[in-house]
């Protein structure tokens, strides 16, 4: 059994008297450790897909299983819970609170959590060891979006998943973002996966899953992914 399995997921909106089906009969698996890419153009359920992943909201039909768990089984308690200690979720936007400095956006997500790694611990591997005092406006986009993946990795998740993670910095700043993703992946041994609309992104994924139109139009293993600090876009 893989790590990730999406098998048959629908999730189907319904708009007054219209049913949207932002996702439709969705299969594919992912294996633990690996960094994965899903790509496709904007409205093909990339985000859907991910928060369904991610606990946030719900299949309409269909199972998902993370680490022999059947997620699109849990009920809202075991949802809470699930989002709480087996996920970490980087945003496009960062969404840090803003009065706490980087060090106390990170204990935040500690404390609700079962098994966190030290705060000093996971602002050092991000390379923010000396910014752990300062507040979000007082730091860099690409700053800003370390200390949210610091605070997603010091939940000790099960799988670290960022929509558009890059999608808010600079070409080079959101190189310097996909590396560290990337090596958080190599060297912790911790399963990553980037939803963007970037094709380029595809090059340094061990797994790339292509949506379009809610379904997913192929699945690719990279057996030698490019590192991402020479990718170019
Ligand atoms: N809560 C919702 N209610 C109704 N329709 C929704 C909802 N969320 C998403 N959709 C629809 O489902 C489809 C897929 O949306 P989704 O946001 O998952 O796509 P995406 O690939 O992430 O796009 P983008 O890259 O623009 O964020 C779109 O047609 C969208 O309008």
């Amino acid at each position: 059994m893989a790590f990730v399995e999406f098998r048959d997921v629908s999730k189907i909106y319904q708009m007054g008297e219209v049913p949207v089906a932002a996702v439709r009969d969705m299969s594919f698996d992912i294996e633990r450790g690996e960094f994965v890419v899903i790509v496709g153009p904007s409205g093909a359920g990339k985000t859907t897909l991910l928060n369904m992943l991610g606990g946030m909201d719900t299949a309409t039909s269909g199972t998902i299983m993370l680490d022999g768990d059947r997620v699109s089984a849990y009920n809202k308690k075991q949802l809470t819970r699930y989002r709480r200690y087996d996920i970490g979720f980087v945003f496009q936007f960062y969404n840090l609170v803003q009065n706490l400095t980087a060090r106390e956006n990170v204990e935040l997500a500690s404390q609700i959590c079962r098994d966190p790694l030290p705060a000093d611990e996971v602002l050092a591997a991000v390379g923010l060891a000396d910014r752990a005092r300062n507040f979000p406006g007082q730091l860099s986009g690409g700053e800003q979006q370390r200390v949210a993946i610091a605070r997603a990795l010091a939940k000790n998740p099960k799988l670290l998943l960022c929509d558009e993670p890059t999608g808010a910095l600079d070409y080079e700043t959101g190189k310097a973002i996909l590396k560290l993703l990337q090596d958080t992946c190599r060297q912790t041994g911790r399963t990553v996966v980037v939803v963007t609309h970037n094709s380029a992104f595809t090059a340094i994924a061990n797994r790339v899953i292509h949506v379009r139109e809610g379904s997913v139009a192929a699945v690719e293993v990279n057996p030698a992914p490019q590192s991402a600090e020479v990718l170019e876009w």
